[in-house]
């Protein structure tokens, strides 16, 4: 195999350039399908994290000026520029996360340019409260921005969490500095890259890399306003500890455990399709997967069986050939953990219906590749059924009854996402409102339009993503009074 490689410019990109230093802890994107280098970066200095910081400092305060229809005019530019070089992110962001080629050509670059475009327009029309008073007084409000956030992302979603988090950030007012995850460091860079090709001022957005130490430095430094960070409940309460030191803002969008739930009226085929991109779509790497499926009495075995025939027919493989629906897991260790919990789940008593095996691809021996798996006979008290892990592993659960379904798919600490299909729409409605979820889906699973506000109830999150509201969360409000009439006092 010829040698792929997807090495940047340089590691960090600060104050609208790149840069590198040298004396920063090198490390290297491993490609997932062969385990060879792709990129060698060096991990953020204290020197870099401070000069990163400053520079964003100084250009959030003239960027808070600069009218809302100009700001919005350079994200949607930034847009055009993603969606022009798609295929080229597309490929990059392959070869960093191991995903299926046919995935990162629709999903990942087209998000974070919809998130550009979309926040661009909206901060557009974006306008202030009046509210009177009494005849001779009223107030209004101003949206400010909060000044420079420090952000950090998952390896799931390299360039789609980036720009989820930057673009309603920049659109507000702030400036950001980003640390994408020490997995997956390349597209964040080219997002950069596109904002500042459509003229966002230099030191607006500066992406650093490096490990959780840099991630760390962000939650505790004095000149960052709010904390950001898409990543695993046991990193969410760290950061959120560590930003309560000095009162940060924080949006946390964490880990998940959630149902799907279909009711025996449901469409069989659809809620199988359900079910599969709700677990196997990026090998399973996907926070708000409904990795535990309640299947009502009466069709258990008939959604099973057509369950079981379709996973079979995945195709696993090269993630560069369009044909191949699933890549390898995004590293060693990630298999590692998912293989653990697969060996938990048998000890502990569930059956697996299929999948769970490694392989040894030829051509890709060293890739981390796993047979998307199915569990039967999963009780609500095993290991698989309580924890998140992160990979292709869906787990089966029967129900009877809508009262004890909802029961147990409220029993978790999580609360991501939530799935039911039913083709009794009163009952699709009337359950959804019962779940405890942030997100929820009737008769689909999975989507995320960057219209509808994303994000966790319970130990999945704090705050939201996409729609409106992230632009309120990356802003604070201003109320001013203003008196027209004479001002009394009695004394
Ligand atoms: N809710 C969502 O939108 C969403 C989306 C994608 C992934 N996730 C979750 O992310 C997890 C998988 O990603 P991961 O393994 O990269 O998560 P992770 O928590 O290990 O790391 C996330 C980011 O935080 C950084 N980090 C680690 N320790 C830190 C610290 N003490 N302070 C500051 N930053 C620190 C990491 O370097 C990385 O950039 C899963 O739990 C998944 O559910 C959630």
């Amino acid at each position: 195999m010829t040698e792929l490689t997807a090495q940047p410019k340089a590691s960090h990109f600060i104050d609208g350039a790149y840069v590198d230093y040298a004396s920063g802890k090198p490390f290297v994107s491993l490609y997932p399908a062969t385990n060879q280098p792709i990129a060698h970066l060096h991990a953020a200095t204290d020197e870099i994290v401070e000069k990163a910081i400053a520079a964003a400092v100084r250009a959030q305060k003239e960027w808070a000026l600069v009218p809302q229809i100009e700001r919005g005019r350079i994200l949607i530019e930034a847009s055009k520029l993603i969606r022009a070089r798609n295929d080229e992110i597309a490929r990059i962001e392959t070869l960093d996360t191991g995903k299926a080629i046919q995935e990162t050509l629709y999903v990942d670059a087209v998000s974070a340019a919809d998130n550009l475009e979309y926040f661009g327009q909206l901060v557009a029309t974006m306008t202030n409260e009046q509210i009177p008073v009494n005849e001779t007084s009223f107030a209004y409000t101003l949206r400010e921005p909060l000044g420079v956030v420090g952000a950090m992302g998952a390896w799931n979603y390299p360039i789609q969490v980036a720009a989820w988090k930057s673009a309603p950030a920049l659109a507000m007012g702030n400036a950001i500095v980003y640390k994408p995850s020490e997995m997956t460091p390349l597209t964040a860079l080219i997002l950069a890259e596109c904002l500042t090709e459509a003229g966002l001022p230099a030191g607006l957005i500066n992406i650093i890399q490096g490990f959780g130490d840099v991630g760390a430095k962000l939650t505790t430094h004095p000149d960052i306003a709010k904390v950001s960070l898409t990543g695993s409940v046991p990193t969410g309460t760290k950061v959120m500890a560590s930003a309560a030191e000095s009162l940060k803002h924080v949006t946390l969008e964490l880990g998940g455990k959630s149902p799907l739930i279909v009711f025996d009226d449901a469409h069989i085929e659809n809620a199988v399709s359900g079910a599969i991109m709700g677990n196997f779509y990026s090998t399973g790497q996907v926070c708000s997967n409904s990795t535990r499926v309640f299947v009502q009495d009466a069709i258990r075995e008939k959604f099973t069986d057509r369950l079981v025939e379709r996973t079979k027919a995945i195709k696993l493989g090269d993630p560069l050939d369009p044909d191949v629906h699933l890549g390898p897991m995004v590293s060693k260790a990630q298999l590692d953990i998912v293989t653990g919990y697969i060996e938990q789940g048998k000890a502990e008593g569930a059956t697996l219906l299929c999948g769970g095996d490694t392989l040894k691809l030829q051509g890709f021996e060293d890739g981390h590749f796993i047979k998307p798996a199915i569990f039967d006979n999963v009780t609500d008290d095993m290991t698989i059924a309580r924890e998140e892990i992160f990979g292709p592993v869906l787990s089966l659960f029967s129900f009877s009854d809508e009262d004890e379904v909802i029961a147990r798919a409220n029993a978790t600490p999580f609360g991501l996402a939530a799935g039911v299909f039913t083709k009794d729409l009163a009952r699709g409605h009337r359950v959804v409102r019962r779940l405890q979820a942030g997100t929820t889906y009737i008769n689909n699973f999975n989507l995320t339009p960057v219209g509808v506000p994303f994000g966790g109830y319970k130990m999945s999150g704090i705050g939201r993503e996409n729609a409106a509201h992230a632009l309120e969360s990356y802003s604070q409000v201003k109320s001013v009074f203003v008196e027209l009439g004479d001002v009394e006092a009695g004394y």
